[in-house]
């Protein structure tokens, strides 16, 4: 029987959030990737592991928040469904953190963020973020070439982007000091600006290569969580890997992190004892065949048993 993660959390329960969302980008698939999840057997791998899972799949919720009309509202696209789901959902993170329960969510693209962090700044607010990622999902409304809402959630959470009337209900809950990306290596320029102006903190690919992924981790702890006492969120894109490792997402871009350093990554927080709660996100089993997807899942379950301490011993 493997540690709890985490020093915050007091029994191995955790909760398992399904945020079958695709709204936040064009491809659709990206819905399926939590029932696929679970399909594959996390839940039963999870308790194997000694914890009592708390399973929401919110299938029936997503398609219920769905408008009637949902036109772009300042460059942004399906803003309504997108706004209505990762406020529902932020609530059950919230909870469900307040409960001393881990957190995972299932993904879902990237949008769902919003319900994730910013459900578990509301229960924790002293807590930091690793985004690990191809892209830094920190474009504005103004700033977005694409008008993809997983393209923005971190400008939201922050209290970078501009003013939208759908995502009022978004706290500025996130301290840019508090944040942290590993994995980085497609950012749009309008982001590129943010993430200088602001001073965030950032390991591209590059750095990776540089210092090697142990260093890489061991400095962003020290950044956002220098005295090791703040609770830990994880947010994890599938698309850091390389898509060799993980080809069954919407936005792939070649030259990620390997199999090891992706997993080496969840192994080194749930190790700090900090960890409270992570996503697994933009898995799309509907993209290139039914070999990439089995992959993808096989992986988005395998980081998942790290962030809950497998492979410690
Ligand atoms: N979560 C993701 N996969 N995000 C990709 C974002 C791509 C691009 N930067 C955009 O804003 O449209
Ligand atoms: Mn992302
Ligand atoms: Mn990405």
């Amino acid at each position: 029987m493997t540690a709890t993660p985490s020093k915050f959390i007091k029994s191995k329960d955790v909760a398992v959030i399904g945020i079958p969302i695709n709204a936040g980008q064009p491809r659709q698939g990206v819905e399926k990737g939590p029932a696929k999840l679970i399909e594959f057997g996390l839940l039963n791998q999870l308790e194997e592991m000694g914890w009592k899972t708390h399973h929401t799949s919110n299938e029936e919720l997503v398609v219920k928040l769905q408008p009637k009309h949902d036109p772009d509202v300042l460059n942004l696209k399906q803003p309504k469904w997108v706004s209505a789901v990762t406020k529902t959902i932020s609530e059950q993170v919230r909870s469900s953190a307040i409960d001393g329960k881990f957190v995972l969510t299932l993904g879902g693209d990237h949008s769902l963020g919003l319900a994730s962090v910013s459900g578990v700044f509301a229960a924790y607010p002293d807590a930091c973020l690793i985004w690990v990622d191809a892209h830094s999902d920190i474009n504005t409304p103004a700033s977005s070439p694409s008008g993809n809402i997983h393209g923005c959630p971190i400008a939201f959470l922050t209290g970078i982007a501009e003013d939208h009337p759908d995502f009022r209900w978004v706290k500025p809950c996130l301290d840019a000091q508090r944040l942290v990306y590993i994995g980085l290596r497609d950012i749009d320029d309008g982001e590129k600006k943010i993430i200088k102006e602001k001073n965030i903190k950032a390991f591209s690919m590059h750095h990776v290569d540089k210092y090697g992924i142990g260093k890489v981790v061991d400095i962003a702890l020290d950044h956002v969580n220098p005295d090791r006492n703040r609770p830990i969120h994880l947010s994890f894109d599938v698309d850091a890997l390389d898509p060799s490792v993980a080809p069954s997402t919407g936005t792939p871009v070649r030259g990620g992190l390997t199999f090891r350093e992706g997993h080496y990554i969840c192994e080194a927080l749930a190790e700090t004892g900090l960890l409270v709660s992570a996503d697994i996100v933009e898995v799309n089993p509907d993209l290139v065949d039914e070999m990439a997807a089995f992959q993808t899942i096989q992986v988005g379950c395998s980081l998942a048993r790290c962030c809950l301490g497998e492979s410690l011993l």
